[in-house]
């Protein structure tokens, strides 16, 4: 039986660390168990301990003092040696079977988009350790409501996907801080994202000159079929849940269990 890991990926602040916590405490309460392994060197101690943690391997202090680096050049340094010391992950995994690892991921983006050591250390789990991986990806719902960012953030999301290679759930983060004052509708076209229609939209604020690259942008995430956005509060259980149930479908740790349906528009509003 495949073990069931979940990389939990997004720009910094997108709510992953407190999305990894909620997972925990849902899992708890509905007689489950998962563990944390933190990857980010630059982590803070959160509700639940880390299981495994990579800081244990390295810490960022010592690279920054004895390498000269900064806080991002160290970071990926950092990764870059977890990387090249992966039996030192593999000890660590050891043989937790059927529980959930959740990788809290850092918040550089550089590396989702173009260092190849997430994709490496991915591909290292799924045929050395026997994973069935899925990336959820975290973008904070606040950000995205401006169609404008919601292409940068969108292009963000495709390009982890397109790197990392695995089945991916995007999630629209901290859905509480929007969902009073925002109109239920509007939220379900980010919701499940028409990006021509978003476009409309992002033309009106925009300079004309952008007007083709936005409508190629738009395309692009159409085209690429960037479906939906499973929405997050992370206090919410029921998100959590409708969350993990497409997780365990994924990566198929539930053999056909069925995912929720995302709730209904009138449900959102109970959220
Ligand atoms: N309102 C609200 N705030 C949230 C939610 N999830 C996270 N936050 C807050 O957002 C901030 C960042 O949350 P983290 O979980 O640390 O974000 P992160 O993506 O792990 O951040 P980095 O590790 O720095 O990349 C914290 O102040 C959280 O309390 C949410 O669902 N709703
Ligand atoms: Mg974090």
């Amino acid at each position: 039986m495949s073990r069931v890991g979940v990389l939990v990926l997004g720009p910094a602040g997108a709510g992953k660390s407190t999305f990894c916590n909620s997972i925990i405490s849902h899992m708890q309460t509905i007689g489950r168990r998962a563990h944390i392994v933190n990857l980010d060197p630059a982590a803070e101690a959160t509700q639940y301990e880390f299981t495994i943690d990579i800081r244990d391997l390295i810490s960022l202090d010592d690279v920054m003092e004895e390498l000269h680096l900064g806080p991002n050049g160290s970071l990926i340094y950092c990764f870059e040696y977890l990387m090249n010391n992966l039996d030192w992950l593999e000890e660590e995994l050891g043989d937790y079977n059927d529980e959930y690892l959740i990788f809290d991921c850092p918040g550089q983006i550089e590396l989702y988009t173009h260092i190849p050591v997430l994709p490496a250390i991915a591909r290292h789990l799924q045929t050395q350790l026997n994973f069935s991986l899925c990336a959820t990806y975290l973008l904070e719902a606040p950000f995205v409501i401006d169609s404008s960012k919601f292409f940068s953030g969108a292009l963000s999301a495709m390009s982890a996907m397109i790197l990392l290679e695995l089945p991916h759930i995007n999630i629209l983060s901290k859905i509480d801080q929007i969902k009073d004052d925002y109109s239920k509708k509007k939220l379900k076209r980010y919701l499940n994202p028409d990006p021509t229609l978003l476009l409309d939209s992002t033309n009106e604020t925009w300079n004309p000159r952008f007007q083709k690259l936005n409508k190629t942008i738009a395309n692009l995430v159409d085209d690429f079929g960037m479906v939906q956005f499973l929405p997050l509060e992370a206090k919410n259980p029921e998100s959590v849940a409708t969350i993990l149930s497409y997780i365990d479908d994924v990566t198929q740790w539930a053999e056909g269990q069925e995912p929720k349906e995302p709730k209904e528009q009138t449900e959102i509003e109970d959220m």
